[in-house]
């Protein structure tokens, strides 16, 4: 069922991480209280990076029982472990390294260095060992063959691409497999790993974030009714909720009834 996406809009990108750490913070403490643990999908890119910046601030890091959150990867760069660009290596230095994680609930996706052998073969291996690790760890109370994970984090990029799903791309079209490998990506590297849209709507809230000029034409024609084959982040929405986070320079072009005054 498709949600009706929220569209909420801040003065700028710090503000955007700010208010966005903080909703993430409450809804990690909710679905504790509720179900004893939360999950998480983290996105890359510079808008995920802020997110994660924001929450390593103590006031968020102090709220959060880090031990019982589960952490997935919406999307990869299969690049060795440790590579500068991967999006964990990344996600590590903003927060996972200063928290008291569960390293077994950190579920990062294999690197090109691995068990699965570098590219190109090895990111097919790797997409199928994810998605064997994902149905693993999905209950009764999940509906298919993933999580329901709580919230599941995108960037949006500048084209619609939401994690590794590019445009007219093959991965945009899969309506099988909840994690495929990317060859030939428009964006460097060329070889990454990403959740498909069946995986991500399986999310109870998918949350999308944008923030820069860059992004402004990417949300308007996203949240104006285009295809998602054409605009990926135009068919990435959560089962209860979607929710668009833009700055205004982001909003700048969206269309007059989904323009909302800044966030106050
Ligand atoms: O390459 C990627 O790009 C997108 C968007 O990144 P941004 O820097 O333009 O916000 C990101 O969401 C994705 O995880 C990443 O692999």
């Amino acid at each position: 069922m498709t949600t009706t996406p929220q569209v909420v809009v801040y003065h700028d990108k710090e503000e955007m991480a700010q208010a966005a750490a903080a909703r993430l913070t409450a809804r990690i403490v909710e679905a504790q209280s509720a179900r004893g643990t939360a999950s998480v999908v983290l996105t890359g890119g510079r808008n995920g990076n802020g997110l994660l910046a924001a929450l390593a601030a103590p006031r968020a890091r102090d709220t959060v029982d880090w031990s019982r959150l589960d952490l997935w990867w919406g999307d990869e760069r299969f690049l060795p472990d440790g590579d500068p660009e991967r999006n964990v290596t990344q996600a590590r230095e903003a927060l996972l390294d200063s928290v008291p994680l569960d390293p077994a609930r950190v579920h990062a996706m294999p690197p090109s260095d691995g068990a699965y052998g570098g590219d190109p073969a090895g990111a097919d291996s790797a997409a199928a060992a994810y998605a064997a690790e994902l149905a693993a760890a999905t209950g009764p109370e999940d509906h298919g063959p993933v999580p329901a994970f709580d919230v599941l984090l995108l960037g949006v990029g500048p084209d619609t691409h939401v994690a590794s799903l590019f445009p007219e791309h093959p991965g945009v079209r899969e309506t099988e497999r909840t994690v495929v490998a990317v060859h030939g990506a428009p964006k460097p590297p060329p070889t990454r790993i990403s959740l498909t849209l069946p995986a991500i709507r399986a999310a109870r809230e998918v949350w999308l974030l944008a923030a820069g000029r860059d992004k402004a034409e990417a949300a308007a024609v996203a949240l104006s009714g285009a295809g998602e084959i054409q605009a990926p982040a135009a068919g990435a929405y959560g089962r209860s909720r979607t929710l668009w986070l833009l700055d205004t320079a982001a909003a700048a072009h969206l269309p007059r009834d989904l323009s909302t005054p800044p966030a106050s």
